[in-house]
């Protein structure tokens, strides 16, 4: 073995070891199960390879009935109660094996959760996480190698009883029967580098046929694919794909068969020779029929287990390849939520940018330049600006989903990064333009995992602020009713503006003392957005407030505006002050919009 076998056995190892202590954690049974479920698997043939040499011993000697009729039944028996012993086994192995699958499934789906929100857009970690979720889901990658592993220890234990075995006869026949099988091995070996080849040949075909499954059945999607006649486009598409797999198959399967068929003549090889030497022995006077039989059998069990053992190795090393690529992917860093420091619940809340930069991660410009503002406790500031000026990415940073490139945000003096993660959400309640209902009851979307501590009457309370109580008066079930039909027929679909409301609500129940509105009534109609600024004030009360609008008129209600272009904070003071500059952008921009309202 050369010093890259050695690095590839302990590369392999490890990522055994790592998946073996992910299994535990999942199920404390799992690995027990299997290990029992497969000693018990090894010892059990030997009944099938010892008692028939004694029964045809018997025949062939004093033919005594009460011995014949003893060893059958003890054949019988034996087998009887191995089955019955076996199917128990069977039967916990698919239960705790269902038990694994949800339970890994939960690990991923954390994980994914978790992972910092900049991860989840990095194009490289998304590959990662591509290739690492198909060789979980498309490749069954951790059961199989548990169960691979199981298989190595009952091959093994069978391995050192046939040795024995064998070895009361001729220590030469194991050599044969090792010969073949390395032989074999190598043609498996090869066989396995193929099937990985084609799995990665397919990737992006199986990606393409992930991505169209969820477009057919994402309901958000269902205007636009009857509107514009996408179905056929998607269609051609996947005929496509669909198409270049079955290439890729056809040839990696026949490829496959041809060195499938030379390992099966191999063994026609290793046959002739124990049969011949065997024959051999019995016209030469020097064994029994019986443990003709026996030999025979314990020969060819012995060539199945060494082959079984060899190729699950195999198999193992190949799955732990696949593995590696999920283990890199568990064990990505979660850096926004490294802060350790508690936040003081205090009264005052100051926020301040301090020279900060940003860069999107691989973009070569900055989507924010040297931004500096102070936003004190009580503070309502507009942050206005053209389309892609910055003021989304601004919050974006505030809340901790980006690190700034340059500059710190600190809030009573320090870095928010400081902060424990949890405590610092706490203190921040934040609609954003993309926010997103959930197919829970409307009770459910405001209070989240509250819901159950929290009375109908306070939630109520919140949804008349928004604005949604005629709304909730038309419902039967009232803050009951489910949003979206995905679980119940009879849940509702609320219009662009209702679900905003309610997106509002859940960001007053949440009761933080920095609120943050990202375009919160842009899909609000005049009448609706003029009720919802009037009662924001009073609804924030003495809160911090950032609201970002491309609506001017609602900037009067606000301390302060911040006009945002290019990245920078161009102006800054209140409506009055800004609009002192007529050929400055805030003034051009309310000028314009005005004589739109006019
Ligand atoms: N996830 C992202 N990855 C890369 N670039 C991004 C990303 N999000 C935004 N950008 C870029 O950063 C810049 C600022 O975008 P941002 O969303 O902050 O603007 P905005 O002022 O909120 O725009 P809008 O008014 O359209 O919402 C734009 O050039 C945009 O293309």
């Amino acid at each position: 073995m050369n010093k890259k076998d050695w690095k590839g056995l302990k590369d392999t190892f490890q990522v055994m070891l790592y998946f073996l202590g992910l299994t535990n954690r999942v199920s404390k049974i799992y690995i027990p199960t299997l290990l029992f479920s497969s000693l018990f698997k090894s010892a059990a043939p030997f009944i099938n390879i010892i008692l028939p040499k004694f029964i045809i011993d018997e025949l062939m000697g004093q033919q005594r009935t009460e011995v014949f009729v003893q060893l059958i039944a003890l054949i019988i028996l034996g087998n009887f109660i191995f089955n019955i012993i076996n199917k128990w086994f069977e039967m916990r192995v698919q239960v705790v094996n269902e038990e694994l699958i949800y339970g890994l499934d939960l690990v991923i789906s954390e994980k994914i959760a978790d992972m910092d929100f900049q991860n989840i857009e990095d194009p490289e970690i998304l590959n990662l996480r591509e290739r690492a979720l198909f060789a979980i889901y498309n490749e069954g990658a951790i059961w199989r190698l548990v169960e691979n592993l199981a298989v190595m220890v009952s091959s093994t234990i069978s391995i050192i009883g046939l040795t024995a075995l064998i070895l009361t006869l001729n220590g030469i026949l194991i050599f044969v029967v090792l010969a073949i099988v390395a032989l074999n091995s190598k043609i498996f070996m090869k066989v396995q580098k193929l099937r990985y080849e084609a799995g990665q040949k397919n990737i992006p075909g199986n990606r393409a046929f992930g991505y169209f499954g969820t477009l057919t059945s994402d309901f958000s999607l269902g205007k636009d694919i009857r509107l514009y006649n996408i179905a056929p486009v998607i269609t051609s598409k996947v005929q496509n794909f669909t198409s270049q797999v079955v290439r890729v198959n056809t040839q990696h399967f026949r490829t496959e068969g041809k060195l499938n068929g030379l390992s099966a003549i191999n063994l026609q090889f290793q046959l002739i020779i124990v049969y011949g030497y065997l024959t051999y022995r019995v016209f030469k006077g020097t064994m029994e029929i019986g443990s003709f039989t026996m030999y025979a059998s314990a020969t060819n069990s012995f060539c199945t287990s060494i082959s079984t053992f060899v190729n699950t190795f195999i198999e193992v090393n190949q799955l732990c390849r696949y593995l590696e690529l999920f283990m890199q992917f568990e064990q990505i860093e979660n850096k926004s939520k490294a802060g350790t420091r508690a936040i003081e619940l205090s009264e005052r809340y100051v926020i301040e940018f301090k020279g900060v930069s940003f860069k999107y991660p691989r973009k070569e410009e900055y989507a924010l330049k040297d931004v500096s503002i102070v936003i004190n406790q009580g503070e309502k500031l507009s942050v206005v600006g053209l389309n892609g000026a910055g003021k989304t990415t601004f919050i974006k940073l505030l809340t901790r989903l980006y690190e700034p490139t340059e500059g710190e945000i600190l809030i009573n003096g320090i870095n928010i990064n400081e902060y424990k993660y949890d405590e610092y959400m706490k203190i921040l309640s934040v609609v954003f333009q993309d926010y997103k209902l959930l197919a829970f009851t409307i009770k459910e979307n405001i209070a989240l995992e509250n819901a159950d501590a929290v009375s109908d009457d306070e939630i109520l309370k919140i949804l008349k602020e928004a604005g949604l109580e005629k709304d909730l008066a038309k419902l039967e079930r009232g803050i009951h009713t489910p949003i979206y039909k995905q679980f119940d027929k009879t849940g509702i679909e609320f219009s662009g503006g209702q679900s905003q409301k309610l997106a509002i609500g859940r960001a007053l129940f949440k009761n933080s003392p920095i609120v943050v509105l990202d375009e919160p009534t842009a899909a609000l109609d005049p009448i609706a957005e003029f009720e919802i600024y009037n009662k924001f004030n009073d609804l924030v009360g003495n809160k911090t407030a950032i609201y970002i609008s491309h609506r001017l008129s609602s900037c009067r209600f606000c301390d302060k505006i911040a006009v945002f272009e290019k990245g920078r904070i161009i102006q800054y003071g209140n409506h009055s002050e800004l609009m002192k500059f007529p050929h400055l952008t805030y003034a051009q921009m309310y000028n314009t919009q005005s004589q739109y309202y006019i």
